[in-house]
């Protein structure tokens, strides 16, 4: 299901922090949201996954305004990860992912054999099977992030969002979650810091620069040295990877690029 996002403005107690928005997420395919610390990516997840109203613009699902379908019925299209994942939840980890199957479940009906299936097949993919019994609140931030990704895919959306679902995971399980998304063949709407894993498993960026889209395509074309020298300040190469022939980002740790008009 493609997501187009038009003209897509959100303020914060009337700071407009992302501005004019337009970018597509085409049916079936990763799409990137990269950019610096407080460029809006959230923000612009948050309007698709309806927890913010956009101050203008819209998000079409299959070309159909989000705002015009019931929040059970956008629910059962779009499931999220978001940024906040509390760890105030006094439930089991199979409870967490059973939320996942309530915009599939009829008013005060009971959990069925396919919901229990679909959260039992989610928690298997995100190798949390053995702890589905488990106190959510007792979980480490890494274990809480994959059983809340297992409630996004308990939920069987035709659209994932997830921000920034590789933070707190260790390196092997960055490359498993990225593998999972992409054998899902879903169509995808990802935040990601890591421009390297975003270079090798999204289809298109985004990239995001105080509150306005700076860039789109594919991933070789939009991280060149020059707009990650003036996007993200940094100095960097841009190779080839050598096992995947990816492009594959080596930055210079040692020395920002510095502020236009120098240091003084
Ligand atoms: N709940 C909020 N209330 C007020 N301002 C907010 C809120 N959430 C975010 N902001 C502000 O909106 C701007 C964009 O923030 P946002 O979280 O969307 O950026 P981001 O690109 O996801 O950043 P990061 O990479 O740091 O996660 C920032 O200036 C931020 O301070």
């Amino acid at each position: 299901m493609r997501v187009d996002i038009e003209g897509l403005s959100v303020a914060y107690a009337g700071r407009t922090v992302v501005a004019g928005a337009h970018l597509v997420a085409a049916e079936g395919e990763i799409t990137g949201l990269v950019g610096p610390n407080g460029s809006g990516k959230s923000t612009l997840l948050r309007t698709v996954y309806r927890h913010l109203r956009p101050t203008a613009g819209r998000v079409l699902l299959a070309g159909t305004d989000l705002r015009a379908l019931s929040p059970a019925r956008s629910a059962r299209h779009v499931a999220a990860l978001p940024q906040e994942r509390g760890a105030d939840v006094e439930l089991t980890v199979r409870e967490v992912v059973g939320l996942g199957r309530i915009p599939h479940q009829r008013a005060f009906a009971k959990e069925g054999a396919a919901d229990r299936d679909a959260v039992t097949r989610a928690l298997a993919e995100v190798g949390m099977a053995g702890a589905a019994e488990r106190r959510f609140a007792a979980l480490s931030g890494g274990e809480r992030q994959r059983v809340l990704l297992a409630r996004a895919f308990a939920q069987a959306p035709d659209v994932l969002v997830l921000d920034e679902p590789t933070n707190h995971l260790d390196v092997r399980h960055q490359v498993e979650l990225l593998a999972l998304l992409r054998g899902k063949g879903r169509t995808t709407l990802v935040s990601l810091h890591d421009l390297n894993a975003a270079a090798s498993v999204c289809d298109r960026l985004h990239v995001l620069h105080g509150g306005a889209v700076v860039a789109s395509g594919p991933p070789r074309a939009v991280l060149t040295p020059e707009l990650l020298a003036e996007v993200f300040g940094v100095r960097a190469a841009v190779v080839d990877h050598p096992l995947t022939g990816d492009p594959l980002i080596a930055f210079d740790h040692r020395e920002a690029v510095p502020p236009v008009g120098g240091r003084g």
